[in-house]
């Protein structure tokens, strides 16, 4: 799936200035499989750059198209699907339901479309060091370890793109590097590309082209 920005502004960003090449206010395409980098500063809308993708935010001028349809004319039922099974993200608040426990997080996101096996959830869990906290709640977890929660939550269902707002804010050089290649090689399975927002230039991955805000 093709995503396509026209001129899009946000109310609250149209008062402040931004580069030639910023997406905002010009045309920018993302292309169906590739891997982006959205990087920009502390302000210049990359929250709110991922809520509007995702069509959470409707604030603000232009038009967004997914293979050429304008997503504000998508109906609630669109939503739905689209959320299931073409989009998928972390946000920066993560979202998690703090009294659930981890596996209640993951199973009940799951069942939605039954991506995975448990026992694929459980797996993906140890590889990024946090699987003895299966029957924990989400709330008493450290935020880096909520972050990898979030992340393996995000995986576990289809999607052609994966929107993911500073996923790696609060880990560590390490488990940044394994959360990144678990997304890059399930992108890979799925054929998807993903688009992380960050605020650095964040070279530690080799992405196939990078845009600005
Ligand atoms: N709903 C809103 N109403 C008013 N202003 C908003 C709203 N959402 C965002 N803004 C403003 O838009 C600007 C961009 O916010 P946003 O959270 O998208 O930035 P960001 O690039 O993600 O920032 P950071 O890197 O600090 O997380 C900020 O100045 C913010 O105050």
């Amino acid at each position: 799936m093709n995503i396509q920005f026209n001129q899009v502004m946000p109310f609250p960003l149209a008062s402040i200035s931004h580069g030639v090449d910023s997406i905002w206010g010009n045309e920018a395409k993302l292309e169906a499989g590739k891997k982006i980098l959205l990087n920009a500063s502390s302000g210049k809308g990359k929250s709110t750059f991922s809520m509007t993708v995702f069509g959470i935010r409707k604030d603000y001028d232009g038009t967004i198209l997914y293979d050429g349809q304008d997503i504000k004319s998508f109906s609630v039922d669109e939503w739905v699907e689209i959320r299931q099974r073409r989009i998928s993200t972390v946000f920066q608040d993560l979202q998690l339901f703090h009294k659930l426990t981890v596996a209640e997080n993951l199973l009940l996101k799951n069942q939605l479309t039954d991506y995975k096996t448990e026992q694929e959830i459980k797996s993906m869990l140890n590889q990024l060091e946090i699987g003895h906290k299966w029957n924990d709640p989400c709330g008493l977890l450290s935020m880096g370890q909520q972050q990898r929660v979030a992340i393996v939550r995000s995986l576990c269902q289809p999607f052609n793109w994966l929107v993911l707002d500073e996923p790696f804010s609060h880990l560590d050089e390490q488990n940044s590097m394994r959360c990144l290649s678990m997304i890059d090689a399930e992108c890979n399975r799925q054929n998807a590309g993903f688009i992380l927002t960050s605020l650095d230039d964040d070279n530690r991955f080799s992405y196939d082209y990078e845009l600005k805000l």
